[in-house]
C-alpha cells in the first residue's frame, strides 16, 4: 500500500510530520537544561521520531482498517439487513476473481457471425447471478458493493430525480483514470457542476455544424488512400475498418476540439492511449490486491513512463495552442480554447473549484480518450450490421443519396436522415459502446425500498436493458432498425429502456457531436462503398471500458 493511494493517510503524514518537529523542540528544550546528549544527537530527536512513527503507523493502520474491513463489513449488514442477497465476496478483492474468471471463460470461444445474444459473453456473471438472486442483488467489486439496476422507476431516481445523491467513487477513478484522465467524467458535486458548465458551450449544436466541414475533410483524406488502394487491387480489397476508423475519429477530434496546431503531438497522445489501453487490459485479467499497482514490476514501470510521456505531450498542446497563430486564437469556442480562457482567467473561486493547469492536462485527456474511442466504436458495429444486412445498407444509401445527391454531407441537411438515424440506434441498442454504468451514493439515500448507504454503488447494465425481451420483445437480440421509426421523444417505448449516451444531468456531453460525425462518415462511405463481411473476421466482441470487436474488423470493400 502506497500512502498516495490513501488520501487521508496521507494528510496524517504531513501532519504527523509537523507535530514531530514541534515534539523534537519540546524535549530538545528539556534535554538541554537536563544535559543530555548520546554523539551530538539530542535523545530528544530520536524519541520524537520514534512517538511520531508509532502513532503514525497506529494512525495509517486503524485508516486502512476503517477503510479496507471497518466500513465494507458496516456496508455488508446494512444490505443484508434489508434482505440483499448475492454472490459471498472473497476479503479485500470481493467477487473481482469471478468475474474475471467467467470473462474470460466466455472469451476463450468466438461467436457464431450474425449472433447479436452477447450480454451472456460480455457479462456471464450477471446472468448467473440474476437468474440465482433476482433482478436486485449485491456483488462486489473489491470493497466496493454493486447492486444492479435495471427497473425503470428505480433508474429514474438514479438519473434524474435524486442525481444529485451520486456520483463516481474513488475506486472508480483510480480504475478508469490510467485511460480517462481525471477530467469531468469522474468530476462530483459543485466541482462537476462547474466543469460540465465550462464545457458544455463547445458542444452547442451551432458550434458542431462549423465543425462539418472539418470533418468532411478528415473522412476525405482517409476515403483517398482507400481509392488508391483499390486502384491496385481488382475492384475490391479487405481492410480492418476498426483500426481505419480509430485513425479518422482521432484526426477529428484533434482538429474539432484542440485545434491543427496541435495534430502531430495529437498522434502522439494517441498512440500513447493505444499502449496505455494494452496495459489496461493486461491489469484487468489480473486479479489485484490493494496497493499492488505501486510495486515496480514492469508493466507497472511501463504504466508510469507512458503515464509521464502523456501529461509531457498534452502540456505540448496546451503550450502550442496558447501560442498558436491567428488559425486557432480564431476559434477560441473550441474546447480547447475554452478551457484555456477559464484556466487564465483570475479566480474567484475556491481552491476546491480552481481550473488550473493540472486540470486542464486532465480535462484533455479525457477529450482525447472519449472523444474518439466510442464513436469509431458505433462506426465499426454498424459498418459490420450493414455488411450482415444488405436489406438495410441499401436502403440507407438510397436515402443518403436521395438527401445528399452525391455532395459532400452538409450541416443543414443530417437531420432529414431518417433511416440513417434509425440504424444507429438499433447499433447502440444491440451493441452499446459503453456497456455499463456506475453510479456511487455521496451520502445515505432512499432509493424505491432500498435504504442505501453512502459508498453503494448502483451498476446499470445498459447491455442487458438494451437486449431485455421484457423491454424490447422476444426479437430483442435481431437487428431491426424499423423499432426506431418513431422517434425517441414519441416513441410509447420507456426513455429509459435505451441508455447509450447515459440519461439525466450527467448525459454525455459529446452526444451530439459524436452522431453528427457518425452520419457525416456514413455518408461519405455508403455514396462510395460497399461492405461485406470479410471471411476473415472473427466474432469476438470483448469489453474493457469499451465494447469492441477483439480481432478488429476486417471487411471486404468495393466501389459502388
Ligand atoms: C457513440 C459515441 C458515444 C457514446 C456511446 C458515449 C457514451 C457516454 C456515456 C454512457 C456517458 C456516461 C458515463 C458515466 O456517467 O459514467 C458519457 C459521458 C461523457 N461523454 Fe460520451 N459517449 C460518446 C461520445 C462522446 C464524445 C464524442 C465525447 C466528446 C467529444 C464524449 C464526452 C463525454 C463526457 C465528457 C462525458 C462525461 C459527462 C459528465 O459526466 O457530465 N462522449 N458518454
Amino acid at each position: 500500500m502506497h500512502i498516495s493511494d490513501h488520501p487521508a493517510a496521507a494528510a496524517s503524514f504531513f501532519k504527523m510530520f509537523d507535530f514531530t518537529h514541534k515534539l523534537s523542540m519540546i524535549i530538545d528544550h528539556i534535554a538541554i537544561h537536563n544535559n543530555i546528549r548520546t554523539r551530538g544527537v539530542t535523545v530528544s530527536v530520536l524519541l520524537a521520531v520514534s512517538t511520531a512513527i508509532l502513532i503514525l503507523a497506529c494512525n495509517a493502520t486503524f485508516k486502512l482498517l476503517r477503510y479496507y474491513c471497518l466500513q465494507p463489513w458496516a456496508l455488508v449488514r446494512a444490505l443484508q439487513a434489508q434482505g440483499l442477497k448475492g454472490p459471498v465476496p472473497r476479503f479485500l478483492l470481493g467477487n473481482i476473481s469471478q468475474i474475471v474468471e467467467t470473462r474470460n471463460e466466455m472469451e476463450v470461444y468466438d461467436m457464431e457471425i450474425g449472433d447479436h445474444n452477447i450480454l451472456s459473453r460480455i457479462c456471464p456473471y450477471y446472468c448467473q447471478w440474476s437468474a440465482e438472486y433476482g433482478k436486485t442483488f449485491v456483488f462486489w467489486w473489491g470493497t466496493e458493493p454493486r447492486i444492479p439496476a435495471t427497473d425503470s422507476e428505480i433508474l429514474k431516481e438514479i438519473l434524474f430525480t435524486k442525481s444529485e445523491y451520486f456520483g463516481k467513487s474513488s475506486i472508480q477513478l483510480k480504475g478508469g483514470v490510467l485511460l480517462l484522465g481525471n477530467g469531468l467524467i469522474f468530476a462530483n458535486g459543485t466541482d462537476w457542476a462547474k466543469r460540465r458548465q465550462i464545457i458544455a458551450p463547445a458542444f452547442h449544436i451551432e458550434k458542431l455544424k462549423e465543425m462539418v466541414p472539418l470533418i468532411v475533410n478528415c473522412t476525405s483524406q482517409m476515403l483517398r488512400t482507400w481509392d488508391q488502394v483499390l486502384k491496385t487491387t481488382e475492384g475490391s480489397v479487405e481492410m480492418d475498418v476498426c483500426e481505419q476508423f480509430a485513425g479518422l475519429t482521432s484526426d477529428v477530434i484533434v482538429q474539432t476540439a484542440f485545434g491543427s496546431c496541435c495534430f502531430n503531438n495529437g498522434k502522439k497522445v494517441f498512440q500513447l492511449l493505444k499502449s496505455l489501453e494494452r496495459i489496461y487490459t493486461e491489469y484487468n485479467r489480473r486479479i489485484w490486491l490493494p496497493g499492488c499497482r505501486f510495486l515496480p514490476t514492469p508493466l507497472n514501470r511501463e504504466a508510469s513512463r507512458l503515464q509521464q510521456e502523456m501529461q509531457g505531450s498534452l502540456k505540448a498542446i496546451i503550450e502550442a495552442r496558447n501560442k498558436c497563430d491567428n488559425e486557432c486564437s480564431s476559434r477560441t469556442n473550441d474546447l480547447l480554447g475554452l478551457l484555456l480562457a477559464e484556466s487564465n482567467k483570475n479566480h474567484i473561486y475556491s481552491t476546491e473549484q480552481k481550473f488550473g493547469a493540472k486540470e486542464l492536462v486532465e480535462e484533455c485527456r479525457t477529450f482525447f480518450f472519449v472523444g474518439h474511442e466510442t464513436t469509431y466504436l458505433l462506426l465499426t458495429w454498424t459498418i459490420m450490421l450493414l455488411a450482415l444486412h444488405p436489406y438495410w445498407q441499401e436502403q440507407a444509401r438510397a436515402e443518403v443519396m436521395e438527401v445528399f445527391k452525391g455532395r459532400d454531407p452538409q450541416a443543414d441537411l443530417l437531420n432529414k436522415l431518417k433511416i440513417v438515424g434509425m440504424i444507429f440506434n438499433e447499433s447502440l441498442r444491440l451493441y452499446p459502446p459503453a456497456p455499463t454504468l456506475l453510479r456511487t451514493a455521496l451520502s445515505d439515500v432512499q432509493v424505491g425500498s432500498l435504504h442505501v448507504p453512502k459508498g453503494t454503488t448502483f451498476w446499470i447494465p445498459i447491455l442487458a436493458i438494451h437486449h431485455d425481451p421484457t423491454l424490447w420483445g422476444a426479437d430483442a437480440n435481431e437487428f431491426k432498425p424499423e423499432r426506431f421509426s418513431e422517434s425517441l421523444g414519441n416513441s410509447s417505448r420507456h426513455l429509459l429502456s435505451f441508455l447509450p449516451f447515459s440519461s439525466g444531468p450527467r448525459i454525455c456531453v459529446g452526444q451530439t457531436f459524436a452522431l453528427t460525425e457518425a452520419k457525416v462518415v456514413l455518408v461519405m462511405l455508403l455514396q462510395n462503398y460497399k461492405f461485406w463481411v470479410s471471411p476473415k473476421y472473427r466474432h469476438a466482441p470483448t469489453s474493457m471500458i469499451t465494447l469492441k470487436p477483439k480481432y478488429g474488423m476486417p471487411m471486404i470493400i468495393e466501389k459502388v
